[in-house]
């Protein structure tokens, strides 16, 4: 036992749950009129309504206990002051410094680091808008329209999702491309779309050593090389965003085309730093630095807000209460937003690669579940692929519905069927629809008798299906930020609860290992032995088919 899992609170949660496991929200619903004033808190331009989940007050009582039995103000603190609390790594973990608008000074080892946060702001301020303006040219005097970012994971996956969500502050005239995958299928196609002297390739990479970033980012390179026959051009045409110089300079770029960050952010919490470069060359210095804002405010409001107001902390337990108590294996993060359509793919990875851990902070294998499985569309779609089974399968998916109340977009009556659908979903989720509705409708639609009884259980929506109604002003850059670092200190709170190490990701290593040593045993005839007969088989098979072509 864990001294989690042993803990008082612990075990009056699971007391607890077995005394509202049988409740059904529709009848909490009737009995307390008074539930969505208690059940929901609001921030900002930003409204968060829990009230649809399977709570009660006591339920709430004991979550906002269990955070504190875990300390986690005190965890809080230690992240914001620039503690080492990533463990297995030695390093701090402070991407909240990135956005610290206030300018506070946070120490690393005894150091300030925000004159360095804001010369890296400052610098790419000043590049942004000569790329922007068009006084930044290429290599034959033409100003730059596309940009072709070349990053992976944490370096890939928060600029492509904000840029898509913020589209609406893009400059029209410059198109932003990424290429992540190391299918050459991705970077084929992007050049298609893009010309040598007008592109701009910007290479992130935390590391500079991630191996599909680099075998691009060679491609780009020689592709750039066969038009310009000029090294010297290199530089109009590729910036590197990095921590680590001597593998940019090995690369061919003039450091003084590098934007650099360091090892205290991480990867998957990256866009807010030179990571963000091709965010800021698409919507403008300014927007970035709101986005920036935005995600100040709610670092602000989750370091200083007691838990009982506090919308991370809020999430997180709940999130809590049902992995680890109703035993759910998932989450679905589901906007209502076409723009926002890869956030819940942002934060497969900013969720499952952090709480995605089997052992704790001292390295004992955990006896509860950890990290949830995260995935979600955009709403409507969602709504005619999955929504079958969170509304009539037999898993339990609890949900979060996202939507703005302004659109960009204000066509026709599109953006109230979209709400409507929004308010719809979480309704039926929670009502369900009984046995006895069923009959009615059915009787009501002229049907009786045998029939009518054969399909009345296919019919039933069993309902109480919790979800979260996340609703906002408008998708601005601002509430962007708030509601990307609402999800970070989610993630943190629930790290801290299972009192794991919320920001190394061994679990990434295995595989890019076996895969180094397999590549040149592809190559050749020779028939491959040294794996299982599996991976063997699978690998011979392959060299027989390949020279066949
Ligand atoms: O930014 P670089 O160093 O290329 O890493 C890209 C990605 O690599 C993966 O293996 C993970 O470690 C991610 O967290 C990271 O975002």
């Amino acid at each position: 036992m864990s001294r989690l899992t042993e803990s008082e609170v612990w075990k009056a949660l699971q007391e607890h749950y077995r005394q509202i496991e049988p409740l059904h929200m529709r009848d909490l619903f009737a009995k307390d009129p008074g539930r969505f004033e208690k059940f929901h808190l609001q921030f900002n331009d930003i409204l968060v309504d829990y009230s649809k989940n399977r709570i009660t007050e006591e339920t709430m009582q004991l979550l906002y206990a269990l955070a504190r039995e875990v300390q986690l103000d005190r965890w809080i603190e230690r992240m914001f002051s620039g503690e080492k609390i990533n463990v297995t790594e030695n390093r701090a973990v402070l991407h909240v410094a990135l956005r610290n608008r206030a300018n506070r000074p946070i120490y690393v080892d005894g150091r300030d680091v925000m004159p360095e946060v804001n010369a890296v702001l400052a610098h790419m301020r000043e590049f942004t808008e000569a790329v922007r303006s068009g006084r930044w040219r290429g290599y034959t005097g033409k100003a730059i329209t596309d940009i072709v970012n070349i990053g992976i994971g944490g370096s890939d996956l928060g600029p492509v999702m904000v840029t898509e969500a913020l589209k609406p502050y893009g400059k029209p005239d410059l198109r932003v491309h990424f290429v992540s995958n190391v299918d050459g299928t991705h970077i084929v196609e992007t050049l298609k779309q893009v010309h040598p002297e007008t592109t701009l390739f910007s290479i992130a990479s935390k590391t500079f050593t991630t191996q599909e970033t680099l075998v691009n980012a060679h491609t780009a390179r020689d592709w750039f090389l066969r038009y310009a026959h000029d090294e010297a051009a290199v530089a109009k045409h590729f910036v590197a965003l990095s921590t680590n110089e001597k593998e940019v300079v090995k690369f061919g770029i003039d450091p003084k085309n590098m934007f650099v960050f360091w090892d205290w952010v991480g990867g998957r919490y990256s866009l807010w730093s030179a990571i963000g470069l091709s965010i800021a060359l698409y919507i403008g210095m300014d927007n970035f630095e709101e986005l920036l804002t935005g995600a100040f405010e709610m670092d602000e409001h989750f370091r200083h807000t007691p838990f009982e107001q506090n919308i991370p902390v809020t999430l997180g337990l709940l999130g809590i209460w049902y992995n680890n108590f109703f035993g759910a294996q998932t989450h679905a993060i589901l906007p209502y937003d076409q723009y926002m359509h890869r956030f819940p793919a942002y934060f497969q990875q900013g969720d499952m690669e952090s709480n995605g851990k089997r052992v704790d902070r001292d390295g004992h294998v955990v006896d509860y579940s950890t990290g949830p499985i995260i995935w979600g569309e955009p709403g409507t779609n969602g709504q005619h692929a999955f929504y079958q089974l969170i509304h009539q399968g037999t898993k339990l998916i609890p949900c979060d519905f996202i939507a703005p109340i302004e659109t960009h977009n204000p066509i026709g009556e599109h953006h109230k069927i979209l709400l409507s659908n929004f308010f719809a979903q979480t309704e039926a989720l929670m009502r369900g629809k009984t046995e006895e509705e069923v009959r009615k409708e059915l009787e009501a639609a002229g049907m009786s008798g045998e029939a009518l009884e054969k399909l009345v259980p296919h019919k039933v929506f069993p309902g109480n299906r919790p979800t979260n109604s996340i609703l906002v002003q408008k998708i601005t850059p601002r509430t962007l930020g708030s509601l990307i670092a609402m999800y970070e200190h989610k993630i943190f709170t629930q790290g801290v609860i299972w009192n794991i190490n919320s920001f190394d990701q061994w679990g990434v290593e295995l595989g890019k290992q076996l895969a180094k040593a397999i590549l040149p045993e592809l190559e050749g005839t020779q028939e491959v032995t040294g794996h299982d007969s599996s991976t063997n088989g699978l690998i011979n098979h392959y060299k027989r088919h390949r020279l066949r072509e």
